[in-house]
């Protein structure tokens, strides 16, 4: 039928290898070659998966070529490189991206329609590379876009995880994570590098040299093998890597005596330990996780891509000697928050017991050289490793964080007297006799050259609060940093229709890298034509979305009412809890009107997603809770038509790519102080959503931004919220009736038998662990409210609210990460583009 033909199809394509094929004939041959010559299935097979592979590997011999020209541009040039280390990059799929940074969609759409496909079908196809929880892993996805768009000589390093971010499966008992095999068959885009490989050793114990110097020995070593996967400019021929380690045993090491004698499982332990390092993606997110085999990923991320940086500085020499001064002049090192800390010990350890310096050169050369991004205030993230454990697994970095914590003490004793009080703060090493523990954070802080936070209001909290005493040591230490996306991914490529739009009222395309010039939009923000166009876009965004809600929940929505959404992992302090408080209270109201009055309301869809950490608690009540309000709601005629509450599951990449564009409001109402800057509110904003949101993080800036008449603010800001907790405290707290309904509606069993008491007392009661609504929920619900039936007017009002919705997307510029990476390649990094000739 019609697997036969495709092949017959695909019988009268010639076959042709053309790895840098242009027009759509060329390409269709190129793509026959590969279903041919780069079998991974059955002969003769062109289903939709094997016609995705084909093409993808089609679309990786276009990158190859400018990728390997840029690999040795930037070794004949040898400029100051960046490297960035982060354990999460949450890249979601490459096909789209990649085909509309080297500018080839229009014909691979065309070539694969000679072949009996639509793109969109053959795109649909790849898995998402989720390697990360959530902002934090895309915000570094986000810059490598960036950082290869400017052509900045600047490389990503990651782990190669087997298993990336569980698969989120909703059942009548709530979540359940399943395991996601991203390479159960394989990725067409990682090439693995074979000469790329370096040892790892963990345990053993530390040797004293005649002359005094120290060496680590002993122990077990296991193998970084790189695996280099292109990163694509948009409009450049820079293609840059991000290199992501996978563990291996040694050969040597598979002990064939035992095997012989029949005891397999030890003959291969080394093996199955050396899988276990990168076989998982830690889910924890804005959460620390002490385990032994999450610290063994760390440092196994960090030696490997120390190892190669070095070696590459040294390769660039050309054999001429080294000056290792002059390595910070020529290596940028930018840490992704304190998971890749250990770079600081290992650096010295390699200058020190490998390259022979002393510790006043290495120290220094290791200060230059290391820059630290932190991205939460939550005393829960901050990571802590238990000093016994890094004596066990780490003694050679142990001893030298040990030194680095005497030295401080020593300079803040001779330089600063004032804050003697303060050291046992201060000082790295926490020596309490409970836990003795090693606090990340003071060693980034105390090590590196810059530190900064992730949106205005966090870097002045860091200042203010939780480096205040820093401040005071290094005052010129501290930056800011607001975070970014890239408009490539999250406008241009998502969101085709309103592309176009922006495109032919701006009369040029130049926005998609100068993102500066959606501002010009906003003189036509009043025009009827560009509203009218402006809506159709919308609306047809809208349709795709309640097709992929309809498909993947069963539930239908319906495009005329108002789409609210709020997507982004489930945590206590995100506040998804006030969100569904607020969409019960509005059932409640709704069932108490009489028709009538129901058709004065204004129709609205709240879509709620995210995953909740596997152990989190209450995160996974919440989502239950959000899924039986639906339940209820979508299922009740009275209401169905004027409210649905669907709670849309396996939130990742490609799923924000259809829920962004078709989305109106979206809420950020994080309790103020406790979002470091968020960045789906970025992407709402980009793609005309309104916002709903407390004065946290990123919110400040993009409502100064686009305009406060634009941006719908409730709640208490930053400052206001100690005084509030000390209130509540004290039994001055009042809660509003609206509040005390929704709760008792739901404690009512409206909403089904699960008992949610455990979840509502965290609002209860004035103080204690997980009492006394710690996250301010019952305070800002009032306000939040109010903001809410604002909304609910203003939406009445079409021709204001897409004048809105244009002048959000006009001024959304300042929130590419184009803007945020060049600030770091000029601020911190001290790197210029080295753009292929
Ligand atoms: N864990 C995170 O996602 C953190 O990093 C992101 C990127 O800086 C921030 O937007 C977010 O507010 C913060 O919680």
């Amino acid at each position: 039928g019609r697997a036969t033909d495709r092949v017959q199809i695909l019988e009268k394509i010639p076959l042709v290898a053309n790895p840098q094929a242009k027009e759509p004939a060329e390409i269709a041959s190129n793509i026959k070659y590969h279903a041919h010559y780069s079998p991974h299935f059955s002969p003769y097979k062109f289903e939709p998966e094997q016609a995705f592979y084909a093409t993808a590997e089609s679309v990786r011999d276009q990158l190859i070529k400018q990728w390997n020209d840029t690999y040795s541009h930037y070794h004949k040039v040898n400029p100051k490189q960046t490297y960035y280390l982060s354990m999460e990059y949450l890249q979601g799929r490459a096909l789209t991206n990649s085909v509309g940074n080297l500018d080839v969609q229009d014909a691979y759409a065309n070539a694969l329609k000679q072949l009996g496909y639509a793109l969109e079908e053959i795109t649909e196809q790849e898995k998402d590379a989720a390697l990360g929880n959530g902002g934090l892993g895309r915000l570094a996805s986000c810059f490598l876009d960036s950082m290869a768009t400017l052509s900045l000589p600047a490389w990503g390093y990651g782990l190669r995880y087997r298993y990336g971010l569980f698969k989120q499966l909703m059942t009548k008992t709530g979540q359940e994570e399943i395991a996601e095999d991203w390479l159960e068959k394989f990725s067409p885009w990682e090439i693995p590098r074979h000469d790329v490989v370096f040892p790892i050793r963990f345990f053993g114990q530390v040797e004293v040299n005649p002359n005094g110097s120290r060496k680590w020995v002993g122990g077990e070593v296991i193998q970084a093998v790189a695996y280099d996967v292109p990163i694509p400019g948009y409009k450049t021929k820079n293609t840059n890597s991000l290199r992501l380690w996978e563990a291996k045993a040694r050969a040597e090491d598979f002990n064939l005596f035992e095997f012989n004698d029949g005891k397999y499982e030890s003959a291969a332990l080394i093996h199955s330990r050396a899988q276990q390092i990168c076989a998982v993606l830690y889910p924890g997110d804005a959460t620390e996780d002490g385990k032994l085999l999450r610290l063994k990923q760390q440092y196994f991320l960090c030696s490997a891509s120390l190892q190669d940086i070095i070696t590459r500085f040294k390769e660039r020499l050309g054999g001429k000697d080294i000056q290792w001064l002059e390595f910070p002049s020529k290596v940028a090192v930018q840490l992704n928050d304190t998971h890749p800390t250990l770079s600081i010990p290992e650096l010295m350890r390699l200058l020190m017991d490998d390259e022979g310096l002393g510790w006043d050169e290495a120290w220094d050369i290791t200060n230059r050289t290391i820059a630290y991004t932190n991205h939460t205030v939550l005393p829960e993230a901050l990571e802590k490793w238990s000093q016994a454990v890094m004596w066990k697994l780490l003694p050679r970095h142990m001893e030298i964080i040990e030194e680095v914590d005497k030295r401080f003490i020593i300079m803040i004793q001779s330089t600063k007297p004032e804050l003697e009080g303060k050291i046992s703060d201060l000082r790295v090493l926490d020596n309490n006799p409970q836990k003795p523990v090693v606090r990340m954070a003071n060693l980034c802080v105390v090590s590196a050259h810059t530190v900064n936070g992730v949106a205005q209001l966090h870097s002045d909290i860091l200042k203010a609060e939780l480096f205040s005493d820093y401040v005071k040591v290094w005052p010129t230490k501290f930056q800011n940093k607001t975070n970014g996306i890239t408009p490539r991914r999250w406008l241009r490529f998502c969101n085709p229709e309103l592309s176009r739009i922006i495109t032919k009222w701006l009369k040029t395309d130049q926005w998609v890298n100068d993102l500066d010039l959606l501002v010009n939009l906003r003189q036509f923000a009043d025009s009827s034509e560009l509203q009218a166009e402006w809506e159709s876009a919308k609306l047809a965004s809208k349709q795709r979305l309640a097709n992929y809600v309809l498909q993947v929940t069963g539930v239908s929505i319906d495009p005329k009412s108002l789409f609210d959404i709020q997507i982004k992992r489930i945590h206590e302090y995100k506040r998804q809890l006030m969100n569904i408080l607020g969409a019960v209270y509005r059932y409640k109201k709704l069932k108490e009107m009489s028709p009538e009055e129901r058709k004065k309301t204004t129709p609205r869809t709240i879509m709620i997603g995210g995953k909740a950490f596997a152990t989190y608690t209450n995160a996974k009540r919440i989502v239950k809770l959000v899924s039986d309000v639906g339940a209820v709601v979508n299922t009740d005629p009275e209401v169905n038509d004027f409210l649905k509450v669907v709670f849309v599951p396996n939130y990742n990449v490609s799923v924000a790519e259809v829920l962004i564009p078709g989305s109106e409001l979206s809420q950020h109402i994080s309790t103020a102080g406790m979002e470091a800057s968020g960045t789906s509110n970025m992407k709402f904003a980009l793609n005309g959503c309104l916002i709903i949101g407390t004065l946290d993080g990123a919110n400040v800036e993009i409502r100064e931004e686009i305009g406060q008449d634009n941006f719908f603010l409730f709640g208490a800001t930053a400052d206001e919220v100690p005084r509030l907790r000390k209130e509540r405290e004290q039994g001055l707290f009042k809660p509003d009736p609206r509040f005390e309904e929704a709760k008792q509606f739901i404690k009512s069993g409206a909403f089904g038998n699960y008992d949610y008491s455990p979840l509502l007392d965290s609002l209860e009661g004035n103080s204690g662990f997980g009492r006394g609504d710690y996250f301010l929920v019952g305070y800002d619900f009032p306000s939040y409210m109010d903001a809410q039936a604002r909304v609910d007017e203003a939406y009445k009002d079409r021709k204001k609210w897409t004048k809105m919705s244009i002048l959000s997307t006009a001024g959304s510029g300042k929130f590419s990460s184009d803007r945020t990476i060049g600030q770091y390649a000029k601020e911190i990094w001290k790197i210029n583009e080295c753009r292929l000739p």
